[in-house]
């Protein structure tokens, strides 16, 4: 849906009054949110399709305390961490150091600059919408002849969003970013700088979790490549029948989410169950992505996430990801590999593990999958 070469942002849609979303919102039927229980006889399934899952409304995720990362706590807190990491991939953290007044910030300029900045004006900013991860404002990027064979791939989310470069420092040029509100990009430097200290340190606490030396992640990741993506998601007239965002896991090593206090964010629990994540505004989401999982030869599992709609209300989200060089090759790491235990994982270029999702079409964890050896 194109005008002039722009793909239609989704809050012009929102903002015509439409009763009806354009087919090409319409989910296939097995992807669509879930509202019911779980069936009486669950059959368990292996396969991390969104067939055979249902909503577990009792459910969340951890929320851990950091406690600043007092060294006088950190025995207990790798020992959550570890739990957490293994049994659900993402979970909440409190007392991480990053000042809540900055969480808050980046939330108020993003919601001021998709809120009250007209269109037209957003537009200035558009991304290249041929060109993958190009930053700036759009929605779903177009899609590639190898991505519309895939039926999941071509419904389109119901998101519109502003994507920064801001890690390694030389591909940060805030003058591409929003000028209004005129605090925008000073907050998004900031936020952009604690996000880094606070995955390092994250990265560090997991690698020791598993008995690892702290830096073992964090040195097979290198220099972080960071983008910050805030994603909006405006009132949707069939929230039934839509996806924020499709089901995915995020392709680099660990994201960093905030969001509002509306909520839609779900993660997929024992690849069975969509468990919503409750907005906390304190706290920082973690969620392992897919290098993690390789490099932990699969102890730890990226974490298979989507983001649904409401009629009623807009919504807004920021994720930091923090992801290695596209030169970077990824492989388990030589501590967890033993003859007991042998590689489960391919070694792959980051570049070519992009390019992949890319080509492909994220489509829960698909792409990891490729690289499995036992698959
Ligand atoms: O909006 C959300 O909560 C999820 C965003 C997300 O998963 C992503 O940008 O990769
Ligand atoms: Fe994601």
């Amino acid at each position: 849906m194109e005008i002039s070469g722009e793909p239609i942002r989704v809050e012009a849609l929102a903002q015509s009054g439409l009763s009806q979303v354009p087919t090409q919102y319409i989910q296939p039927p097995q992807n669509r949110p879930i509202c019911k229980n779980p069936p009486t006889t669950t059959t368990s399934t292996s396969s991390s399709s969104d067939n055979h899952s249902f909503l577990d409304t009792h459910a969340d995720v951890p929320v851990i305390d950091l406690f600043g990362f007092d060294p006088n706590h950190r025995d207990s807190v790798r020992e959550t961490i570890e739990r957490a990491c293994r049994e659900w991939g993402a979970f909440h953290v409190t007392n991480h150091g990053v000042p809540v007044s900055l969480l808050d910030d980046v939330r108020r300029v993003g919601v001021t600059f998709f809120n009250q900045c007209p269109i037209p004006d957003k537009l200035q900013y558009a991304c290249d919408s041929n060109s993958a991860a190009s930053e700036g404002y759009g929605t779903k990027m177009l899609l590639s002849s190898d991505q519309k064979q895939n039926a999941a791939a071509q419904v389109l989310d119901w998101r519109d969003y502003f994507d920064h470069h801001t890690l390694p420092l030389s591909r940060r040029n805030p003058s591409r970013w929003p000028h209004f509100p005129s605090d925008y990009r000073e907050v998004v430097q900031k936020y952009s700088d604690e996000m880094k200290v606070l995955a390092q340190k994250l990265l560090g606490l997991i690698s020791e979790s598993l008995g690892l030396p702290s830096s073992c992640i964090e040195s097979a990741v290198g220099d972080f490549y960071q983008n910050i993506t805030i994603s909006y998601y405006p009132p949707c007239p069939q929230p039934e029948l839509t996806l924020g965002l499709q089901s995915h896991s995020d392709f680099g090593a660990i994201t960093l989410l905030i969001q509002d206090d509306v909520g839609g964010l779900q993660v997929l629990k024992d690849d069975t169950k969509w468990v919503t994540v409750t907005p906390l505004s304190d706290a920082i989401l973690v969620i392992l992505a897919d290098q993690t999982e390789i490099i932990t030869n699969g102890k730890y599992r990226s974490t298979v996430h989507r983001a649904i709609t409401n009629s009623n209300h807009p919504r807004l989200s920021v994720a930091t990801f923090h992801d290695p060089a596209k030169t970077v090759k990824i492989s388990p790491a030589s501590e967890l590999i033993h003859e007991s235990s042998p590689p489960k994982y391919r070694e792959v270029v980051y570049g070519d593990y992009v390019l992949s999702w890319y080509t492909k079409g994220p489509g829960g964890k698909r792409n990891i999958e490729r690289l499995m050896l036992d698959s």
